[in-house]
């Protein structure tokens, strides 16, 4: 981490977690998938199919208790630094609704939040979307008079994200009969997007760049050189729409007829274990490897680890810093470069037009 940078939050007064939000409950489901899929041509097929997803787990997703228990260890690690700034949660589609929070911070006399979004890497979904949503319901609020937002830059290659991706794929390793050990594969998996997403923003380059970063200090640690490949999980919208490809499970089929005789699937686009991860991986690729009788183990997401809540502290006191007028050295493992703290002119745009309004850039 970043030493250098001294810890302060100063000028921010508050630290805002802006995550995707899901469903607690079944009769929350449909009116959650409604919100996620206004507008987007997502088949009825597909959100019945997802519908299904959540009724499996009770109509509950995992997602907002893990935001609980990000945001509990995040206030823990900020007190002990002697960061005093409160934390506050808000969601794109579910309750706690980002205008409703938004309206409770300025009432509190919040005038200068950072935002911290639950995606590490750049893309409509990860990064414009959520700039486009803090835009709204700032507006809906009635804040963008009184506050002044800013959003903490894509962290993708940070050592506090790569670094708990390490540690649970070797902790992942050591679940295989020893036996396997060697001879696993490694599948990095990530959300699929549509290919016009892809093609307008680094969303691929940067995940590669994360799984081969993880991918080498495997090697080190286990002196075993071993294949590894870039998959997709949760593909949607209509057939006809081209998204990332190969999907995990398709992929599953390839390596065992190809004679692979165990893998690691280690979820590299997801910051802790939500629905595509305990649905898409350990639910549905886990029963095709269990069909094609190839071991499988799946490695652990950030979630709560150290190392994820120390990078949290470590963004907001980079870009702290940043405001300040200080120079600042700033962590970041691949050699893409640090995104910029305020994204580009059309940077991850809207693929359905630009002209909607997005804070925390420079359109
Ligand atoms: C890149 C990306 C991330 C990672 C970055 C990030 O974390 O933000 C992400 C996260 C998430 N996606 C989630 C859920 C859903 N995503 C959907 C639909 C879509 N996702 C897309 C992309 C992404 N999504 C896209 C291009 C669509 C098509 C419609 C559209 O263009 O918007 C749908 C609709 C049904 C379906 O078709 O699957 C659902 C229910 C949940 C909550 C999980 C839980 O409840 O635990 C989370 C964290
Ligand atoms: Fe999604």
């Amino acid at each position: 981490m970043v030493e250098s940078v001294s810890a302060s939050a100063e000028p921010y007064d508050a630290l805002l977690l802006l995550s995707f939000g899901g469903p607690e409950g079944p009769d929350e489901v449909v009116p959650f998938l409604e919100n996620v899929t206004r507008g987007r041509g997502i088949p009825r097929e597909r959100l019945a199919a997802v519908g299904e997803h959540y009724f499996l787990f009770g109509g509950v997703s995992p997602i907002n208790a893990q935001c609980r228990a990000l945001i509990a260890q995040v206030e823990k690690d900020l007190a002990e630094h002697g960061i005093g700034v409160p934390v506050y949660w808000g969601n794109r589609n579910w309750q706690p609704f980002l205008a409703d929070t938004l309206r409770r911070m300025a009432a509190d006399g919040v005038r200068r939040p950072l935002v911290f979004v639950t995606s590490a890497y750049s893309s409509y979904s990860g990064c414009r979307q959520y700039r486009e949503d803090l835009a709204a319901a700032a507006a809906e609020a009635g804040v963008l008079d009184v506050m002044r937002i800013d959003k903490i830059r894509a962290y993708f290659d940070h050592p506090g994200f790569v670094g708990p991706f390490v540690s649970s794929t070797l902790e992942a390793l050591d679940r295989l009969e020893p036996q396997l050990r060697d001879a696993a594969e490694v599948v990095f998996v990530t959300h699929s997007v549509p290919l016009s997403y892809a093609q307008t923003s680094a969303y691929v380059p940067q995940h590669e760049a994360v799984a081969g970063l993880v991918a080498d200090a495997v090697r080190e640690r286990t002196g075993v050189e071993r294949d590894w490949t870039l998959v997709y999980c949760s593909r949607s919208g209509p057939p006809t729409q081209p998204w990332l490809e190969p999907d995990v499970c398709a992929h599953l089929r390839d390596r065992a007829a190809a004679g692979a005789r165990a893998v690691v699937v280690v979820p590299i686009g997801f910051v802790s274990d939500h629905m595509e991860v305990i649905y898409d991986l350990d639910t549905q690729a886990a029963q095709v490897a269990a069909e094609l009788g190839l071991p499988m183990a799946r490695a652990a997401t950030p979630g709560t680890r150290p190392d994820f809540v120390a990078l949290v502290r470590d963004l907001l006191t980079e870009r702290a810093a940043v405001e300040r007028g200080e120079t600042v050295t700033r962590a970041g493992l691949s050699g893409l470069g640090a995104m910029p703290d305020l994204c580009a002119p059309g940077c991850c745009p809207n693929p359905r037009g630009a002209g909607k309004p997005a804070l925390c850039g420079r359109d």
